[in-house]
């Protein structure tokens, strides 16, 4: 027989087959048709050693798209695009990339642990629009998992979670990250219901890119990346999963830099908390609970955003203060009109970063950044709250040569060596040093920068100089008016205690005189 024949037979086997079935649904009355099939799939079931699993796009009562088809989806996406033979495209990331899964009716093997796996994508097409050109909200698709009996355990214990998770770790890969800032409390309505405005989060910079003393960016690196595989141990040692991180140096030194380092590093959304614009505790609670995992919420410059200065206020206190807020007599006796400014108190605050940690899942950091730490309550920053402390510095050498490399390109230079001594006891942040290796016209030159850079050192440090020898001077004036005024002080004293001796022995003399009289 040849290969065309055998064919043929096949071909002809298959379409008796159809018409056989399809005379059964046709002519044989539902019920005697349902305990039919039902004995037909338990005699297959006895020689079919095979187990199906299936995974609807749509479950639920209001068809919601389940977790696991999207996880399946994302998961498949390396095997697919490698072997399947038709592809489905979908652009994420703003349409900035592609995604690609198998199409319909399409099939690829999965491997686990020496097993082997065949999973395979259907699309069961609405009756109502058989001959509809556009998808019908109707369809339903669903993968298939079909795997050998004796593995049931292995792949219903492992496999399954395996694939869902690697599957949500390809997702978050994909996502476009979001900057989320608070929306004034004003704008929330029915029609927007959301606390959170965002856009596309696309800040350039990494720690690569990130200028600071390098163990000093790997020990921080390395605490991100304990915090993100920590799950397990976060769950071990009964501790949310969460971190708090606490910047703080002089403006231009890198604190904002830093955070989109950390949250595209990490590849996490931005939440932006404008505190000034959130009208009380309450409203600060309602934000946090909004925001989603795998992220990093921002406070900037904690200590411009509220007066954080004051000792925590009592509940009782706090009632009074409420009282007066709502009581108008109180508050005109207070001092006339109401305030417009924020009403989030330190206790707010506070509640707000440990409610973090209870109210909401895990994964999520928590920055502050402030220039004046020593502005802020310790319970604020206490470890537990803030674990990890940054201080962001002046520019050193080594900073320094991470710049030059972003800015010009160059990994050394001769007028290096100028840069490394001027650098050693000048203030100059990494924005300024950035600011001047910045070529400011097309023909100036990487020296031409440096030099440019070497002068503005100069500059600052000769400033730095002069301010110091001022500072010294007044001092000294400060010191030489105190002595003066002491000696003169002392003068004074000398003298009326000469007087009060004097006028004493008046006194006395006069008591004496009185009792001669
Ligand atoms: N450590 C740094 N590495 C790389 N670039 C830096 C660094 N510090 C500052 N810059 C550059 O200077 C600019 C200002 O820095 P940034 O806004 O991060 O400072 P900051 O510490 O947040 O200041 P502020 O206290 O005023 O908020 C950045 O846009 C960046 O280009
Ligand atoms: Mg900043």
């Amino acid at each position: 027989m040849t290969a065309l024949e055998m064919w043929g037979n096949l071909g002809s086997f298959i379409a008796a087959l159809m018409f056989a079935w399809a005379m059964f649904r046709q002519y044989f009355p539902p019920q005697l048709r349902m305990h039919v099939e039902a004995y037909a799939q338990k005699a297959v079931g006895h020689v079919y050693p095979y187990v199906q699993i299936k995974f609807p796009e749509f479950t639920g009562e209001w068809l919601e798209r389940g977790e696991a088809y999207t996880a399946i989806q994302n998961y498949l996406t390396r095997s697919a695009s490698a072997r399947a033979k038709r592809l489905k495209a979908e652009s994420v990331k703003d349409s900035m990339s592609l995604v690609l899964s198998m199409d319909e009716n399409e099939e690829v093997i999965d491997e686990f642990e020496g097993v082997k796996l065949w999973w395979s994508s259907s699309l069961i097409v609405s009756q109502k629009s058989p001959f509809s050109w556009s998808p019908s909200s109707e369809d339903r698709r669903f993968y298939r998992l079909t795997f050998h009996r004796s593995h049931r355990d292995l792949i219903t214990g492992s496999y399954i979670k395996h694939v869902l998770e690697k599957g949500k770790v390809v997702a978050a890969d994909n996502r476009q990250r979001k900057l989320f800032t608070n929306n004034p409390s004003s704008n929330w309505s029915y029609h927007k219901p959301s606390k959170w405005s965002h856009v596309a989060f696309k800040h350039p910079s990494t720690f690569d890119t990130l200028a600071m003393e390098p163990s000093k960016k790997r020990e921080i690196m390395n605490d991100l990346l304990k915090f993100q595989r920590g799950k397990e141990y976060y769950e071990r040692i009964g501790k949310a999963w969460k971190r708090g991180y606490l910047l703080y140096g002089p403006p231009g030194t890198g604190k904002s830099t830093m955070t989109a380092a950390m949250a595209n590093f990490l590849n996490y959304d931005v939440y932006d908390v404008e505190l000034t614009t959130v009208k009380d505790n309450t409203e600060l609670r309602k934000l946090l609970i909004d925001t989603s995992e795998k992220a990093i919420i921002v406070i900037e410059d904690i200590d411009c955003s509220l007066d954080l200065t004051g000792q925590r206020k009592t509940k009782k206190q706090e009632k009074d203060d409420d009282g007066e807020k709502a009581d108008p007599v109180k508050r005109m006796a207070k001092g006339g009109e109401e305030s417009k400014d924020s009403k989030v108190t330190l206790s707010g605050l506070l509640n707000f970063s440990d409610g973090l940690w209870s109210a909401c899942g895990g994964e999520r950091i928590i920055v502050f950044t402030t220039n004046f730490v020593e502005k802020l309550d310790p319970a604020l920053i206490r470890r537990g709250r803030m674990d990890k402390h940054i201080e962001m510095l002046y520019c050193c050498f080594e900073s320094f040569k991470v710049l030059a490399r972003n800015y010009l390109g160059i990994e050394s230079h001769p007028l290096f060596t100028s840069v490394r001594q001027l650098l050693e006891g000048t203030e100059m942040t990494p924005a300024d040093v950035a600011e001047n290796l910045m070529p400011k016209s097309d023909d100036e030159d990487e020296e031409a920068c440096l030099e440019g850079l070497i002068k503005a050192l100069e500059k600052v440090k000769e400033d730095a100089r002069k301010k110091s020898e001022e500072e010294k001077a007044a001092a000294a004036e400060a010191e030489a008016t105190a002595a003066r005024a002491m000696a003169q002080e002392e003068g004074q004293q000398t003298s009326s205690a000469g007087e009060q001796e004097k006028g004493g022995r008046g006194c006395a003399e006069e008591v004496k005189e009185n009792g001669v009289l």
